[in-house]
């Protein structure tokens, strides 16, 4: 597995001059992606609505018959499209944040997210989002470079400025060392010049008889 292949995958739908963050230039014959965009819109729309009532209980009657609809499609989390979309910023993972992993090396990574209201604490990244970003790009980097699969054994942010919304941030990951099964990670989110959040992980590889619900098809 060479995962520095995954820098620059063609059906990466990132637009990184895009002015709306929440609506993402899709490749037009990627119909999953647009479908992605869309329930991204929707999670925007809602955030910063504020419906009658009436208006409520008629928009939850059609959100559940968009619901029922996609219950027709269900299928086990291995065959499901979500988040098994290694070219998608975020995945195709519509609750994780559109992050776009521009670069993996076996000791870097590199990625650019922007959050609106959906993720927004109060006029800022909510707490529990940064530590998201964090894992998700502090993860790829543990498991990059054909590295035995690692989970998450602890992640400890420290939050030094607010972080801004609908704006750019860039996320790095390093690989500080490894200590047998152990694997020592840092990360680091910048706004601009601010750095607003870092954070300190460790990985652990798995052990074979951990690995045994791990898909093959998860490979990034
Ligand atoms: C692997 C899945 C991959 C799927 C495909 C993804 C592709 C990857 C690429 C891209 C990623 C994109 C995003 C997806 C990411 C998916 C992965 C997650 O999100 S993971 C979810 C959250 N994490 C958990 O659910 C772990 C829950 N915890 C555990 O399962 C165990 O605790 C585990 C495996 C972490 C360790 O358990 P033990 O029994 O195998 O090992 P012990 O003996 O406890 O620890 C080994 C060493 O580590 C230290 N250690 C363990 N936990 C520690 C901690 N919290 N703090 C400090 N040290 C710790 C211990 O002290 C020990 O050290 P000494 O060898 O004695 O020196």
């Amino acid at each position: 597995m060479d995962i520095t292949q995954q820098s620059t995958m063609p059906g990466d739908i990132w637009n990184p001059d895009w002015n709306d963050p929440f609506v993402p230039t899709v490749e037009p014959n990627d119909a999953f992606a647009e479908l992605v965009s869309a329930v991204h819109e929707v999670q925007e729309a809602f955030t910063r609505a504020r419906p009658t009532p009436t208006d409520c209980a008629a928009l939850a009657t059609e959100l559940r018959a968009v619901a029922a609809k996609l219950k027709m499609f269900e299928v086990g989390e291995d065959d499901q499209l979500a988040g098994h979309r290694w070219d998608l910023a975020g995945r195709g993972q519509v609750m994780a944040p559109p992050l776009r992993i521009e670069e993996v090396t076996a000791t870097t990574a590199k990625g650019r997210v922007t959050v609106g209201r959906f993720h927004s604490g109060r006029y800022a990244m909510n707490g529990g989002v940064t530590p998201l970003i964090f894992d998700e790009i502090m993860a790829r980097l543990a498991n990059s470079a054909g590295r035995p699969w690692a989970r998450t054994a602890s992640l400890d942010v420290d939050f030094r400025a607010p972080a801004p919304l609908d704006v750019e941030l860039r996320v790095q990951a390093q690989f500080l060392r490894q200590d047998g099964r152990k694997r020592y990670m840092r990360g680091t989110m910048h706004h601009g010049d601010v750095l607003v959040a870092e954070a300190d992980g460790l990985w652990v590889e798995l052990k074979p008889e951990q690995t045994r619900n791990i898909s093959e098809r998860d490979t990034p």
